[in-house]
């Protein structure tokens, strides 16, 4: 067994201090007994109730106390045989009075008999019997050492003897001497003594006193066997005692007493000084509270500490959350942005694809069929890659290609629509758009656009979703009307179809040359306006019906032409603006190996046109692709439809359809190479087909101008025709020598070209007006010389004729202001007798004419002047401004249409070259009122009228050419040439 824990007053256990002690001074009682007597049959550290059980008989402590005083107790009266009755505790009462006795007379500490009582157990009385062996202990200690240091050496700790001094006072009759001596409140006698003695007699009296001191301490502590280091009894001896005092009652309460010296130590053993005993209840409990109040105030400092710790780990808390949530907030301001950059990054990138004009190509792989096993498409990544690998030759290289986007087997119709439908929307904003599938029979082309079934199913494609949605905007924008008709045609055999008309007799379309307008080349084909999606459906499935199709063996409903859905869109604003544009939606004939697909008869011949117009798509999109100067679009009808789109401005996509079947991975790859070379083609700029409405009206202007020009034209061919008969041979003989040329950089030329036939008529009205050819004459001279020129070069006679009406017709194409003529110009014409109205029909070009007009020569030359200087400039005035506000306000389409009509002019000009003797004032009025339309600054003299309009300078090649204007001469030169 262990030794209890020994706790210190510090600790503030004393209650526990004590108990250990108490049990500490049981053992060594319980064993000194045992070694007097023989055993107890007790543990080494007995209970207060084992211990007091063992001796309640009073035999063992007569028997030891007889060891140690032979005879002190006469007769014992010990236990009865086993077989009697158990002894009274009356009788043994008899051996604890005689031990009694026997220990007073030795003058020992002693006990009552009561003590032994079991019902009076109690910490107090325990003690005083383990006291009472403790000192028989020590008597017995002292015997044996031979009774040196006077007769009461082997009392124990002066605490212990004042302690059983109090508690045993109705034992002795009172404090025997030598308990006096040893107990420090007891030294007054001692002291004065020790005062009253001379100095030699103090230091001797002194230190015995302090040998005495010592001896007692040292006593005390081998008695109660404190584990002191022995060394500790050599140091000074007042520390000694310090120390040993601090060790038994806390080291607060006697720090004082190591400091003091011998002398004070003993003035402090005063009465009025006495040390307070820890082991009195109320000084213990005083010390417990005191222990207990310091710890509280510890326990309260730390409390507040704590508080306070808490408080400010509180404020840091909060300000690593405010600071959090400053950092969340930043974070989730940079993801925003990151988010936006993101977006508008997307945003660039379609539009730098949109300026490089690519085409949009998007790879849509079927799943497989039934009939069908083994897939070649190996992986299909969400960046727009897939790879193919030919199962029947795995050693051969996979092959990746690369598009805008990929749709695996899996994904529905509606999914791939998501990803077209911004490219639908922007119809809605003027855009030109074509869609067209491809892929060979069977991949699923007719699945992707019209649904399965060709669009008789519910699951629809995108020609339905497509138009669908474009209902949808159209009906959410408010402020725009929207028009929406659809055309739908085919291309079967090389033939082109309508396939919206019910009349199937009559369904043959030609294609006309179109400039900007998509399948507008198809003016023929039946259009129709649609309100809703369900007239698109109606219109879509007569549509399927008259469509080509047949069975083959590699699709049980193939489709034998190519299908072309048109969209068209015209949008017109509450503030006038006009957009117009065209959506395009071709599902393709697809490529057929005729030995698999087994197609004979009229399907052979079928497969064989729609694999012939696929090649020749193949080699327009080769021929864009390389950027050649010539697109072989004629070569078949296909190419020809969708020439504006593949070469245009339109937005372009393309699905390349793809089965994953092994046996077709031939086709698959040929497809994907198709379609990774279309994706390479670079397309113009596409550019929204809107008009603002000032341009708009400006053009309804120009229109209404063109109109009036040509009604007034009419008018005055009839005015004139009936006062021109007498000079119809020389106005056949000016005809035939200057055929009819279109008017050069006038208005109309910068006009829509589509508006040729009204061109026509103006351009040639001899064939629109149907009259004598004499009519024409007068006609054809003074629209195509043009009144200013017709003028110099007329005579005499014709001119004033030619003038009036000249001012008819300006006055109602221009102003007033520009048809009159000044009156200088017109008395000019007066006075040199020119005035004779009738005299005047010939065109003025004729040199005969010229030569017997020669008197008025110098006449001409003045009204030429005055005219090239006032009337000509007034009049062009409004003709240059509309022209520049066309010019500035026109869509860059049309502007360089006009500028092809600028350049396109010298070529009529060679053309017309044969005219060599033309007048040189003719040409140089010519060249005036050029200048007064376009606002082409004059040539200088040595530049030709082809340098005046970029082109070269060389007048010895105008000369080779011909050029029908010569350089101008001078007005002296001119009346030389003329005379
Ligand atoms: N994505 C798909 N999901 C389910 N079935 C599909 C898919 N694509 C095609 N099919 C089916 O495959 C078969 C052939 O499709 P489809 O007729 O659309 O091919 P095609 O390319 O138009 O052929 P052809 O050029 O001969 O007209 C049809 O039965 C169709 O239902």
């Amino acid at each position: 067994m262990t030794e209890p824990r020994r706790v210190s007053f510090r600790d503030g256990c004393l209650a526990s201090r004590k108990a250990e002690e108490a049990a500490w001074r049981r053992h060594q009682a319980a064993a000194w007994l045992q070694a007097m007597v023989g055993s107890l049959g007790l543990p080494p550290y007995p209970s207060e109730q084992e211990f007091v059980a063992s001796l309640r008989n009073g035999i063992v402590l007569c028997k030891a106390i007889n060891k140690l005083q032979p005879g002190a107790v006469t007769k014992i009266i010990t236990n009865a045989p086993s077989n009697s009755q158990p002894l009274t505790a009356f009788q043994y009462f008899e051996n604890i009075r005689n031990f009694l006795v026997a220990v007073n007379k030795l003058k020992l500490t002693s006990f009552e008999a009561s003590d032994l009582d079991k019902d009076n157990l109690d910490a107090g009385t325990v003690g005083k019997i383990v006291d009472c062996v403790i000192s028989l202990k020590s008597y017995h200690e002292w015997k044996q050492a031979g009774g040196a240091n006077g007769p009461n050496k082997y009392m124990k700790s002066p605490l212990a003897v004042r302690s059983s001094q109090i508690q045993s006072e109705n034992v002795a009759s009172g404090p025997s001497p030598s308990l006096k001596r040893l107990d420090l409140t007891e030294v007054d006698a001692d002291t004065q003594t020790f005062q009253n003695l001379d100095p030699n007699m103090k230091d001797c009296a002194f230190a015995d006193a302090v040998e005495k001191l010592q001896k007692v301490i040292v006593d005390s502590m081998l008695s109660s066997k404190e584990n002191i280091d022995q060394d500790i009894l050599k140091k000074v001896p007042s520390k000694l005692i310090g120390a040993v005092l601090a060790s038994q009652l806390g080291k607060e309460q006697f720090k004082h007493l190591q400091l003091l010296s011998p002398e004070k130590l003993i003035a402090e053993n005063e009465p009025t000084h006495c040390i307070e005993h820890p082991n009195s209840p109320i000084e213990s409990k005083q010390l417990l509270l005191q222990a207990h109040e310091t710890e509280l105030l510890d326990l309260k400092k730390m409390f507040q500490d704590v508080k306070v710790n808490f408080r400010s780990l509180q404020t840091q808390f909060r300000d690593d959350m405010a600071k959090l949530g400053e950092n969340i907030q930043d974070l989730s301001k940079a993801a925003l942005g990151y988010n936006q950059a993101v977006k508008e990054n997307r945003n660039l990138y379609n539009m730098l694809q949109e300026l490089r004009g690519n085409i949009r190509v998007f790879c849509r792989i079927r799943p497989l069929l039934h009939s069908e096993s083994i897939s070649s498409i190996e992986h299909v990544g969400t960046d727009g890659s897939v790879m193919v690998c030919d199962p029947v030759k795995p050693q051969s290289a996979h092959k990746i290609f690369q598009f805008n986007k990929v749709f695996g087997p899996t994904t529905t119709q509606d999914e791939v629509y998501k990803e077209t439908q911004p490219l639908v929307r922007s119809v809605m904003d003027g855009y030109n758009v074509c869609i067209f599938a491809y892929g060979q029979t069977g991949s699923g082309k007719t699945h992707t656009m019209c649904g399965p079934s060709g669009g008789l199913s519910k699951d629809y494609g995108i020609n339905y979703m497509a138009l669908n949605d474009l209902f949808n905007i159209s009906t959410s924008r408010e402020d725009v009307k929207y028009d929406i008709r659809v055309q739908m045609v085919e291309i079967y055999n090389e033939q082109v179809r309508d396939l919206l008309n019910e009349d199937r007799s009559s369904t043959k379309l030609d294609i006309r040359a179109s400039l900007n307008n998509g399948l507008s080349n198809l003016p023929d084909a039946k259009i129709c306006p649609v309100q809703s999606p369900s007239d698109v459906i109606n219109l879509m499935q007569l549509g399927e019906k008259h469509r080509a199709s047949g069975s083959t063996a590699m699709n049980h409903r193939s489709s034998r032409s190519h299908s072309i859905l048109t969209v068209h869109v015209n949008g017109k604003d509450i503030a006038g603006n006009v957009s117009r544009s065209s959506l395009h939606l071709v599902d393709l004939a697809g490529s057929e190996r005729v030995d698999r697909s087994e197609a004979t008869g009229d399907r052979l011949k079928e497969a064989q046109h729609i694999n012939k117009s696929l090649s020749c798509l193949g080699d327009v999109i080769n021929a864009l692709a390389q950027k050649n100067s010539h697109i072989p679009y004629r070569n078949s009808k296909l190419t020809q439809l969708l020439q504006s789109s593949l070469g245009g401005n339109a937005k372009m996509l393309m699905f390349a359809h793809i089965s994953p079947d092994a046996e077709s991975c031939a086709e698959t790859l040929s497809t994907l190479k198709f379609a990774q070379r279309a994706s390479t083609v670079e397309l113009g700029t596409a550019l929204a087909n809107k008009e603002s409405s000032e341009v708009r009206e400006l053009k309804e202007q120009v229109d209404t101008l063109k109109k009036a020009l040509a009604s007034k034209e009419l008018e005055k061919t009839t005015l004139k025709v009936k006062g021109s008969a007498t000079t119809s041979e020389r106005t056949k003989q000016v005809l035939d020598c200057t055929p009819p040329r279109p008017r050069r950089l006038s208005l109309e030329n910068a006009s829509d070209k589509a508006r040729m036939p009204e061109r026509k008529i103006l351009k040639s009205p001899r064939s629109a007006v149907g009259i004598t050819h004499d009519k024409e004459c007068n006609t054809d001279a003074f629209r195509h010389a043009n009144h200013h020129e017709s003028l110099i070069q007329m005579s005499a006679a014709c001119a004033e004729v030619l003038v009036r009406e000249e001012e008819k017709i300006i006055c109602t194409v221009d102003t007033v202001e520009f048809c009159q003529l000044p009156t200088e110009a017109y008395n000019l014409l007066k006075q040199s007798g020119l005035n004779t109205p009738e005299a005047a029909p010939c065109r003025s070009r004729n040199l005969r004419t010229e030569a017997s007009c020669g008197d008025a020569l110098s006449s001409t030359t003045k009204l030429e002047k005055i005219m090239a200087g006032t009337a000509v400039k007034k009049g062009s005035q409004l003709k240059k401004s509309i022209q520049s506000s066309i010019g500035r306000l026109i869509h860059g389409t049309e502007r360089r249409n006009a500028q092809h009509s600028a350049q396109g002019t010298p070529t009529k000009i060679i053309a017309s070259g044969c005219h060599n003797n033309v007048s040189p004032v003719t040409a140089d009025i010519r060249l005036r009122r050029r200048q007064s339309l376009t606002g082409i600054p004059p040539p200088l003299p040595t530049m030709s009228r082809r340098s005046s309009l970029g082109g070269r300078s060389d007048t010895s090649s105008n000369d080779k050419r011909g050029a029908k204007t010569p350089p101008p001469v001078n007005s002296a030169a001119k009346a030389k040439r003329w005379l």
